[in-house]
């Protein structure tokens, strides 16, 4: 069996905003159950419009398969029930209860039993098991994009879609996230797609690199191929270091803006 039949494979995709073209014809993948991918890139570069078109949000053209199945042929309740996205804002606040909240967006057919066991642990795995009984309202802006991230979470989707997930998290927070993100992609073989503007952050959690300039598909490969001083120069110009600290790991350092010497 070919990659192209279990992993997420994007063909041929182009997503305008009336008759503004923003993505066009971007191919991205196969992208392997399991797999944790960061879409990065400058502000503006098309990364959110990426990820709606995936979703089948908006208008778009081109193919999505999800194992071997063309999703662009289904309907969106359909789609949705393979492709969960998490977007960059979140909708105003009502009063209801935050374990309602979670429970609501995981499917009727589960019941109401298992569908506030599932939520609960949600919570708790993503350290937020005390705001259950709080009312969204009444939550933080961090609180929130938290909750919103449980409830794409709780749909147990075969593909996560986020859209810079920890923006307005504290560090504890950020890797809880993170954390939790990638052991779903462990455990059940869910593909995540995250996009994320912290850097180290992808280098930290990231199976693979993409990045996105102009709406066209500049790299995508492993972090350390990928998150180079080169690139650092020509994507978002600046000047940075990218060195191995003592755990082994990659990590960059940034200089200032970029410079070029003739
Ligand atoms: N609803 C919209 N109507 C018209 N143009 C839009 C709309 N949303 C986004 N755009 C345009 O599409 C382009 C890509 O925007 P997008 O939000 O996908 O970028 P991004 O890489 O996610 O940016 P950021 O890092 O700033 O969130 C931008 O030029 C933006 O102005």
């Amino acid at each position: 069996m070919s990659m192209h039949d279990t992993g997420l494979f994007v063909t041929d995709l182009s997503v305008s905003y009336g008759r503004k073209k923003v993505i066009s014809s971007l191919s991205l993948g196969p992208i392997a159950p399991g797999e944790v991918v960061a879409l990065l890139g400058p502000n503006a570069a098309g990364k959110s419009t990426v990820l709606r078109g995936i979703a089948g949000l908006g208008r778009s053209t081109g193919r999505v398969f999800l194992g071997g199945n063309d999703l662009t042929r289904l309907s969106l309740p359909e789609r949705a029930k393979r492709i969960a996205y998490m977007p960059q804002s979140q909708p105003p606040a009502i009063g209801l209860p935050v374990i309602e909240a979670v429970m609501s967006a995981r499917s009727a057919s589960v019941g109401r039993k298992t569908a506030m066991e599932e939520a609960f642990d949600a919570l708790e795995r993503l350290g937020i098991g005390h705001l259950a009984m709080q009312p969204l309202s009444e939550l933080s802006g961090g609180q929130r994009q938290m909750i919103a991230l449980t409830q794409a979470i709780v749909r147990q989707p075969a593909v996560l879609l986020l859209d810079e997930p920890t923006s307005a998290l504290d560090l504890r927070h950020q890797i809880h996230v993170m954390d939790y993100s990638v052991a779903m992609a462990r455990e059940r073989g869910t593909i995540v797609v995250a996009v994320l503007h912290d850097i180290g952050l992808a280098l930290r959690y990231a199976d693979r690199i993409a990045i996105l300039q102009n709406g066209h598909l500049q790299a995508f490969g492993n972090p350390e191929d990928i998150v180079t001083q080169q690139m650092l120069a020509e994507v978002y110009g600046i000047a940075g270091r990218i060195e191995r600290c003592s755990q082994g790991r990659i990590q960059m350092i940034v200089d200032g803006p970029f410079h070029a010497t003739h």
